[in-house]
């Protein structure tokens, strides 16, 4: 099974243009409270002028439903990623509400297969992400990969993928994949003062590919 790319956190005209030409199979777009959120209106315009990527992922942290609809109302987005601390029965309302594919991202810690299990039924991926200061995405923290095999099993049972997010970088997601995970999700480890650089991208995608 080839890993799944995600390039997150894509925060301008020139982000979007370098993002459309990798080998992304996901593009996400942050309508968060972060630096690194999106205008809506900003974002149609740039997938009109340059495309759609495979898959367009909305990142939203504990948003209300009428948010995660006027954002679609503007953007094509085909996933929702919640990014915060949903409970099972509100994913179970933006599923049937936004009939969008729905991404759970959990915060890594001592129950995550629990917590996997229990998300999983309600979702069609997890992603998990490393948690610091308060802040559940975004921090340029890995954390520790010996779970991931385990996560993954998991995730297989309930016939789900499960991404890895947080902290991944050119310098060290061989060793992560050495641990055989469905998917990446980076941010930082892709920008260089901020904005997406083509070099790390390039450095990282050859590391992935060989
Ligand atoms: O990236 C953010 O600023 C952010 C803010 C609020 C919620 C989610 C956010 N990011 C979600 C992502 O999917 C990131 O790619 C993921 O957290 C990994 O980020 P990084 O550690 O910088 O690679």
């Amino acid at each position: 099974m080839t890993v799944q790319i995600k390039y997150c956190g894509c925060q301008s005209e020139e982000d979007y243009k370098l993002l459309i030409e990798t080998k992304a199979d996901l593009i996400g777009f942050i309508f968060a409270e972060s630096r690194r959120e999106v205008d809506p209106k900003n974002v149609n315009s740039w997938i009109e002028k340059y495309g759609k990527p495979k898959k367009l992922v909305g990142v939203f942290q504990n948003a209300t439903l009428q948010k995660i609809k006027d954002v679609m109302n503007t953007v094509p987005i085909d996933i929702i990623q919640c990014h915060g601390t949903e409970s099972i029965h509100q994913l179970k309302e933006i599923r049937n509400h936004c009939n969008k594919e729905i991404y759970k991202a959990l915060p890594f810690g001592e129950n995550i297969i629990e917590d996997i299990t229990a998300y999983g039924k309600v979702s069609d991926a997890i992603i998990i992400d490393s948690v610091s200061q308060g802040r559940f995405g975004g921090t340029g923290i890995p954390f520790s990969w010996k779970e991931v095999p385990n996560m993954m099993k998991t995730a297989e049972r309930l016939g789900i993928l499960c991404f890895i997010a947080g902290g991944i970088k050119p310098e060290n997601v061989s060793e992560l994949l050495r641990q055989h995970p469905h998917g990446i999700d980076l941010s930082g480890g892709i920008e260089e003062n901020g904005k997406k650089n083509v070099q790390k991208i390039e450095t990282l995608e050859r590391m992935i590919m060989s």
